[in-house]
Formats: structure tokens, C-alpha cells, sequence
């Protein structure tokens, strides 16, 4: 996926600038920055939600931005931050959903199977009889992730996927997503918050700010103490480890 010079306001107030990205087939890539940067704007750019004029995103020779909502719906997932599913649906059912762009009047053989494997990914199999009403959030978001995954896209877009998970599951989560990416040659782009967990998991992280990109590579390259202080707005050390790149806060003596 080639993001060029994509720019949105909403309103007067302009929230991304000139935004360029590669994210190659089988990279996982972290979205990061402060509240308010613009990471689900970006992400529901790519997703369609939200138009713009300005810039391109190229998937070959195809510009995701122009592209028809269905045709979209066949190569680009998103997991929203918040979605609505309809609460009387079962787990399967709303996984099934993600077929849609693929399928025709009723599932084939091929879409069913696809379905029980992104339930069972996402260790959904003993739930999948379940409604949506009767989860907990953390069991609803990896519902939202199944869908997203049976939908086989090119591109996956999640938007802070681990927010409601404990720790098990977001490790669970984010190594999936990895492995979908390596083994189906999957661009996946990861709004999150966590920047350890970026680092782990993530070949690529980008961090936005101001509504700019202002680092982009792998973590043990890109992060920088300074650069992190001044975007966060709070001074960190950054320590690598044995290969492993992680973010300390640097406090004061607690109250
Ligand atoms: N529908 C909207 N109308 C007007 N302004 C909006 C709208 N949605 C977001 N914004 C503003 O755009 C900016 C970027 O918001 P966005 O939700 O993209 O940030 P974010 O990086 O995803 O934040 P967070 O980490 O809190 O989820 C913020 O200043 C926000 O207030």
C-alpha cells in the first residue's frame, strides 16, 4: 500500500499533512501518536469512511480512494474503535458478515470455511452460537477482528484493536494479525497505543503528530527519546534489550 500526499480537514481544521507511507504485503505497521493526531482519521480514510481530494493511496495499480465501495469491501477490512454490530446476531453469524463482499445469495462451501477458521483463530469456536448481546467487550472486539479476517483483504486496518483485550488475548491478537500478514502477504496497519507492544510485534511503526508523520521504520530505529518526549509531552528513556526495543516513562518520586 503507497499513501501519497494525503491531506484532510475536517472543517477548517486541518488534520493531516502531506502524509506518505509504504506498507509492504506481509508487514504489520503501527500507527502511533497522542490523542487526537489523527491515527483513526487516517485509518478511516483508508477504509473509506472519510473522503478526501488530496493525495492517493495505491494498491498496484488501483487507487483505494476511487475505488467503489464493493470492490473496496474485497481488498480493504476495518475494525473500527467502536462498532455496531446488530446485538441479535450469533458470533458466527456476524463473522459470516465479513464474506459479504465475496460471496453471493448464500455462503459456498469456501465461505463457510473460511468463516470457522477466522472463528477458531480468534478462539471463538466455543462462543460461536453466542449473540453479540451476551459477550464482553474484550470477547465483542475479537468477534469484530474474525469478521474482519474472513473477509481475506490485502489490506487490514484496525483501529486500537487491543483496547479492550487482557493481556493474554492482546498477545494473542497481535500475533495473529502478524502471522495473517506473513503468511497471506496482508499490508496490516495497527492504530495502538501501546508502544512496547508495537515494538514486539510490529516490522514497522509511524508516529504521527500535529497531523504529520515525524518517524517511520522499525522501532530500533525509530524511536528517539527526544522525539518521543516532545510528542508525548513527557520525558522516556528508550532501552533495547537482547533485539527487543522498549519505551520507559521517566518519573520523578511518586506521590
Ligand atoms: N467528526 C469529527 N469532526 C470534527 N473533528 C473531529 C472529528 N473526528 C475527529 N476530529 C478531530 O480530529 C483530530 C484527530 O482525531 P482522531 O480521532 O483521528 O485522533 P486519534 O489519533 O485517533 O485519537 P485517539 O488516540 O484519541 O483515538 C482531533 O483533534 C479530533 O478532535
Amino acid at each position: 500500500m503507497r499513501i501519497r500526499d494525503v491531506e484532510f480537514a475536517y472543517g477548517r481544521h486541518q488534520v493531516l499533512r502531506g502524509i506518505d507511507l509504504d506498507v509492504a504485503p506481509g508487514t504489520v505497521c503501527a500507527l502511533l501518536g497522542p490523542n487526537g493526531s489523527g491515527k483513526s482519521t487516517l485509518t478511516k480514510i483508508l477504509a473509506g469512511v472519510l473522503r478526501t481530494r488530496h493525495g492517493s493511496v495505491r494498491l498496484g495499480h488501483t487507487d483505494l480512494l476511487r475505488m467503489r465501495p464493493r470492490e473496496r469491501a474485497k481488498v480493504v477490512a476495518y475494525v473500527p474503535q467502536s462498532s455496531e454490530v446488530p446485538f441479535e446476531l450469533t458470533v458466527r453469524e456476524a463473522v459470516t458478515l465479513g464474506r459479504t463482499p465475496h460471496m453471493g445469495m448464500r455462503p459456498a462451501a469456501r465461505d463457510l470455511a473460511v468463516v470457522e477458521s477466522a472463528v477458531a483463530r480468534l478462539g471463538l469456536t466455543e462462543l460461536a452460537e453466542r449473540r453479540l448481546s451476551d459477550l464482553s467487550g474484550g470477547q465483542a472486539q475479537r468477534v469484530l477482528i474474525a469478521r474482519a479476517l474472513a473477509q481475506e483483504p490485502r489490506v487490514l486496518l484496525l483501529d486500537e484493536p487491543t483496547s479492550a483485550l487482557d493481556l493474554r488475548y492482546q498477545v494473542e491478537t497481535l500475533q495473529i494479525v502478524r502471522q495473517v500478514a506473513r503468511e497471506e502477504g496482508v499490508a496490516a496497519l495497527i492504530a495502538i497505543h501501546d508502544l512496547n507492544h508495537a515494538a514486539t510485534f510490529c516490522q514497522q511503526v509511524v508516529l504521527l503528530s500535529g497531523g504529520r508523520l515525524v518517524a517511520d521504520g522499525p522501532a530500533t530505529e525509530a524511536y528517539d527519546a527526544e522525539l518521543l518526549g516532545r510528542v508525548y509531552g513527557l520525558p522516556v528513556e528508550v532501552l533495547h534489550d537482547a533485539g527487543q526495543t522498549q519505551v520507559r516513562p521517566v518519573l520523578g518520586p511518586l506521590a
